[in-house]
């Protein structure tokens, strides 16, 4: 049994309104007990450790709906290209390269940077994905995984099978910190038959879907080629839609595919700055949001972002729909509900996303007290508009502390880091010569 008060300004991210200046949150092991002004802590309830952060904010832990964490060993290698030629010709052979040994490490320096941004949760596409659930156990954060599937491959069989093994192993691990979804990776490296044997297996285990849908003006000219229809319209058809289903990207969706994604409860995981960064469009959030689709945040892989930084994703999804609507678009509560609970919601997590009684505690602290927080008119607009990755004190995942005066408490930053360089310029020496 731990029991534990924070005491710090307290954004719970339970509605707009819902802030507590002088506020305490108490927690008993993986758990929140209370949340409210100090001295509302249950009577009798005796903190065995208490956290005096007055200068700080504290609000859930990040959720970042789409990523490659494995993917930090391509930062940097490829990078001012569209997405085929990215792919195709940059980062597919580097990763032919990678063994599970290399995306043990790459895994691991991505959870080390998402921790450091106050990250907690991510659902993660990629292959190796025992060694990704192994590093994720370790450093002690929440995450979603599903095996990339790029069903027209030689290799999409024994990929399916992997991720139904993955199932079997690592569905509720770690106390419930990881879960399985299927991935997968899109229309255009998937067959209809395929994604349709994808969405039994994902049925029969009852788990989620998680794809890239719509990212690029490419894709909808493939599908509506090969099919007559938009991504959306075809995934629709085919039947993939309907359970719970997770879609990178979607920046290229008309009205009626919005429509599909309302009526199916298709949630939206958007990547704003991998959108902008590979050239491939601006996707239509607010219009997906007022018609009641779920939006969410992700990076994607630091290969195309570059870095793994909410705070700097929250910021540029804003910006973007200013720039796309006008500037009430997205305003910065919004963005924090979408990195928040929109972000459980996209994941199917009930019990994380806000600060609230029975929820699990995954939350970061904020240090506001540094010269571009001040004057303090408006929390949400700091944390949106003015804060950065550096300026999170504090992260606790399931009631343990993670990350406490930035120091990592379950990771070896120096080793990981060290591992990762050696490991990517290897993989370029042998690409490279
Ligand atoms: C088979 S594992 C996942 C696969 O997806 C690739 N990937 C990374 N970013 C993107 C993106 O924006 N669109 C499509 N595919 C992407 C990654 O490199 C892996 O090969
Ligand atoms: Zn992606």
């Amino acid at each position: 049994m731990s029991k534990t008060i924070i005491r710090a300004m307290v954004l719970p991210m339970t509605g707009p309104d819902a802030f507590f200046p002088e506020g305490e949150i108490c927690i008993e092991d993986q758990r929140i007990v209370s949340v409210g002004e100090t001295g509302s802590a249950p009577a009798g309830f005796i903190p065995d450790r208490i956290l005096e952060l007055p200068n700080d904010v504290v609000m859930p832990g990040l959720i970042n709906t789409h990523t490659h964490a494995a993917m930090t060993l391509l930062r940097s290698y490829a990078d001012d290209l569209p997405l085929m030629p990215w792919l195709q010709e940059k980062v597919w052979p580097f990763e032919d390269k990678l063994t599970d040994e290399d995306i043990y490490w790459g895994t691991s320096l991505a959870l080390c940077e998402m921790i450091r941004s106050g990250t907690t949760t991510m659902l993660d596409m990629y292959a190796s994905m025992d060694q990704v659930a192994e590093a994720v156990l370790l450093a002690g954060t929440r995450a979603v995984l599903s095996r990339g599937l790029i069903g027209n491959g030689p290799n999409g069989n024994r990929a399916l099978q992997e991720n139904i093994d993955l199932v079997h192993r690592y569905h509720g691990a770690g106390n419930g910190r990881v879960s399985i979804m299927f991935g997968p990776h899109a229309p255009y490296t998937c067959s209809a038959e395929y994604l349709q044997k994808v969405k039994t297996e994902a049925d029969r285990l009852k788990v989620g879907i998680h794809i890239h849908v719509a990212e690029t003006q490419d894709e909808i000219n493939i599908i509506k080629e090969q099919q007559g229809k938009t991504p959306v319209q075809w995934l629709d058809e085919l039947g993939l839609f309907g359970g719970h289903v997770v879609a990178a990207h979607c920046v290229h969706i008309t009205p009626q595919d919005m429509e599909i994604f309302a009526r199916q409860h298709v949630c939206v995981a958007h990547n704003p700055e991998s959108n902008m960064k590979l050239s491939s469009g601006t996707a239509p959030i607010t219009e997906l949001r007022s018609k009641g689709v779920v939006v969410s945040l992700g990076t994607d892989g630091a290969s195309s972002n570059n870095n793994l930084d909410l705070f700097g994703e929250m910021r540029s999804a804003s910006y973007q729909q200013k720039l796309r609507v006008n500037t009430t678009a997205l305003p910065a509560y919004d963005v924090l509900e979408m990195a928040t609970i929109g972000g459980a919601q996209t994941l199917g997590l009930e019990d994380v996303g806000m600060l609230a009684p029975g929820f699990k505690a995954d939350l970061i602290t904020i240090d506001m007290d540094q010269p571009h927080f001040y004057p303090r008119f408006s929390i949400p607009a700091h944390l949106v508009y003015a804060a950065h990755a550096g300026d999170v004190r504090t992260v606790m995942v399931d009631g343990k502390l993670l990350m406490e005066e930035r120091k990592l408490l379950t990771m070896d930053v120096g080793k990981v880091c060290h591992e990762a360089e050696i490991r990517a310029k290897r993989i370029f020496k042998e690409l490279n010569g």
